[in-house]
């Protein structure tokens, strides 16, 4: 077995004496005050075993990382339904983009760009007695952890700026994708991407994911094909316009936020997460991806 701690370390040595960290994202002002210079690792391989170096333990926003999980529920609560209104398609295009929606009558791509996250919000806020309370719940869940939380002061950042976003829920709405008020659907959406996790509760709440859909605490969450089903729609869509890239450099199922921070799994093998705030052009961690690449390519493990 790879010696995973001095792997770590020497991907955190390499992200400290790298002067470009990229962009902090700005859009969101509220993510605006992150410290570029952060950097976390945390891995849990499946026999149980943990290695974290740097700012492993300090929490960021962990933003559309949080489209799995939603997707992850919804597929608990209503199962193949989804399909009906969402596809399974990479985009080929930013997380945010509108148009593709316009020309496809209102069928999101897939439901890891903004558009299909915002449908699968929409199942959610249908199918929870209390939205909010109940999804945070079940990260909590996931994690055996109920510090998790939500960032109130984000959530409402993005609730004042997100003018795009509403202009998605306004289109789904048109073509009848939608079929709660807009405001409470986003308001659901802005809290879930607003949830605050370190590096350490993201790998153990997407140890499911590896695990054939059975949690840390060996609670079944997804059968076996469910998690399939997921860790292909990472693999092919979680880094959006980027998604070729991310398989081509690291070779595994990963999702990616704009807090900066990045899961990815090996099936049986391990969960990694990776947090540094500076993005690239594509919205997506540049040093994170930089370090998962070294790391795939150093220890040889990939899933091809
Ligand atoms: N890529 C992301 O992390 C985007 C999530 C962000 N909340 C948005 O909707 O714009």
């Amino acid at each position: 077995m790879p010696d995973f701690q001095a792997i770590l370390e020497n991907l955190y040595q390499d992200a400290m004496n790298t002067s470009d960290k990229g962009t902090v994202a700005s859009y969101i002002p509220e993510l605006a005050h992150v410290d570029k210079n952060n950097f976390g690792i945390h891995l849990r391989t499946s026999a149980g075993k943990d290695y974290g170096v740097g700012d492993y333990k300090k929490p960021f926003s962990i933003q559309s990382i949080s489209k799995v999980l939603a997707l992850s529920k919804a597929m608990e609560l209503i199962g193949e339904d989804i399909w009906k209104r969402v596809d399974v398609e990479p985009s080929g295009h930013p997380f945010n983009q509108l148009a593709l929606l316009e020309i496809e009558n209102g069928i999101p791509r897939n439901p890891l760009i903004n558009s299909g996250a915002i449908v699968i919000a929409d199942i959610l806020v249908s199918n929870l007695e209390n939205p909010k309370e109940d999804f945070l719940n079940y990260i909590r869940d996931l994690n055996g952890d109920d510090t998790i939380n939500f960032n109130i002061d984000v959530a409402h950042s993005e609730k004042v700026t997100g003018f795009k976003n509403y202009a998605t829920a306004n289109l789904l709405k048109s073509f009848e994708n939608l079929n709660n008020p807009v405001d409470d659907v986003l308001d659901f959406y802005f809290h879930q991407c607003s949830i605050e996790m370190n590096c350490e509760q993201l790998t153990k709440a997407f140890f499911f994911l590896s695990n054939k859909g059975n949690c840390l605490s060996n609670k079944i969450r997804l059968t076996k094909t469910q998690a399939k089903r997921i860790n292909a729609i990472i693999l092919t869509c979680g880094f959006y316009d980027e998604a070729g890239e991310f398989a081509f450099e690291v070779g595994l199922p990963g999702k990616s936020g704009v807090g900066g921070g990045i899961v990815a799994l090996l099936p049986d093998n391990f969960v990694v997460t990776t947090w540094s705030p500076g993005l690239n052009i594509k919205g997506n961690s540049l040093l994170g991806m930089k370090a998962l690449e070294k790391f795939t390519t150093e220890t040889k493990l990939s899933i091809f």
